[in-house]
């Protein structure tokens, strides 16, 4: 009161609108990559970082609150102490083990497992309601392992899985049809990295089917050009690691997405990992896929019949089994 006059009392906020508080652990690459998008992007009122190095936590904090006069207001906090994160509306998941080079997928999961179990439970009991979104590698699995490991219905565990493979197909699209990336509609599903999905029915421009554009813009095309595309999102990948040692823009863009998506309760429809058994034939037991996903308030508010060839659902069939033969062998 002492800065400003009032002019007239301000009215009560409305009852219906929320305070909205994000909780992002893992304050790495990926993870501050998240936060500083959801700070620029004005996605929560409240933005929590938790990770286990305290020094670089405060720092990574301090630095975000000097950029304040630039940024929509959002209250910023980092701590070890996962009480911080309480009454959290949604928490990401980033947290992670890095891949020693070398070393095998199964034993890089089975460290991360082990992190999750000291993670999700707290996570759980301090924020009941909340909605999990796991980015941690490997994510179809880690989705699975929070999910178990939370108690939460499947609606409110969610991993990003193929959002970042299908905002790269999208770039690569738009790029080879010089058209704005947000014009192409297009879907990578299945399992998050080398063994992905590419939707070739689903793919449209405009809200063009994309056989049918190229067609009409006489740009010769066959199905090996698309698939090209699809091996340059995974070449694409390592070819970004290569060059600067780790990931960060897109994955935190398309993160950030995915949460205004959730506490914004867009209905939009993303590719993330789901709980996928009984769609396609896949059986064997509970398995994250990724599958284009209503994302809203609630979490998944339900996933699309997409039309899958019976080779595309062949090969989610595989993924399946692949991920459930490694999910059986651990004790979560
Ligand atoms: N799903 C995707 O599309 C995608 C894309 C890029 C990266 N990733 C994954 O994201 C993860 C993070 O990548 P990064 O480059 O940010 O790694 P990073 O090493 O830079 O960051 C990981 C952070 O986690 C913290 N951490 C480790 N154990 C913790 C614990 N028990 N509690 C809290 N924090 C803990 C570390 O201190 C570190 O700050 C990796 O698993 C990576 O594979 C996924
Ligand atoms: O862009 C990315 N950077 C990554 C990374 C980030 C920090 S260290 C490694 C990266 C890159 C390449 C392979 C690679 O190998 C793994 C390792 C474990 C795992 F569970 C999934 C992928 N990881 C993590 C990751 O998932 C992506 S996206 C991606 C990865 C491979 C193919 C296609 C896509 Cl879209």
């Amino acid at each position: 009161q002492a800065f400003f006059r009032q002019i007239q009392r301000a009215a009560p906020p409305s009852p219906t609108k929320r305070h909205t508080k994000i909780s992002v652990v893992g304050a790495g690459n990926v993870g501050m990559a998240i936060a500083q998008t959801i700070l620029t992007q004005d996605v929560a009122d409240e933005l929590v970082l938790i990770d286990a190095k305290a020094d670089k936590l405060r720092g990574e904090m301090l630095d975000l609150q000097h950029a304040a006069a630039f940024l929509p207001r959002t209250k910023i906090h980092a701590s070890v102490d996962y009480e911080l994160t309480f009454g959290s509306d949604l928490c990401i998941v980033t947290a992670g083990a890095r891949q020693v080079p070398g070393e095998s997928r199964l034993n890089l999961l089975q460290r991360n497992v082990a992190l999750f179990r000291s993670i999700i439970p707290p996570l759980a009991r301090y924020s009941p309601e909340t909605i999990l979104l796991i980015v941690s590698n490997p994510v179809d699995v880690l989705t699975y392992v929070a999910w178990k490991l939370s108690g939460f219905p499947s609606n409110r565990v969610i991993g990003s899985g193929t959002n970042l493979d299908s905002s790269r197909f999208r770039f690569l699209i738009a790029d080879h049809l010089d058209v704005n990336a947000q014009d192409v509609q297009a879907y990578i599903v299945g399992e998050h990295g080398d063994s992905s999905v590419a939707l070739w029915s689903s793919i449209s421009v405009g809200g063009v089917p994309v056989l049918s554009f190229l067609e009409k813009q006489q740009i010769a095309y066959e199905k090996v050009t698309l698939e090209n595309i699809h091996k340059e999102v995974i070449d694409s990948a390592y070819e970004v690691i290569s060059l600067k040692g780790y990931t960060s823009w897109a994955i935190g863009y398309s993160v950030a997405n995915l949460a205004r998506s959730i506490l914004r309760d867009q209905r939009k429809v993303h590719p993330v990992s789901v709980v996928a058994n009984g769609f396609y034939g896949i059986e064997g037991g509970d398995v994250f896929l990724s599958l284009p996903a209503q994302l809203g308030r609630g979490g998944v508010l339900g996933v699309t019949n997409v039309h899958l060839t019976d080779e595309e659902a062949h090969r989610l069939r595989d993924s399946a089994k692949t991920i459930l033969e490694v999910q059986n062998q651990l004790e979560v």
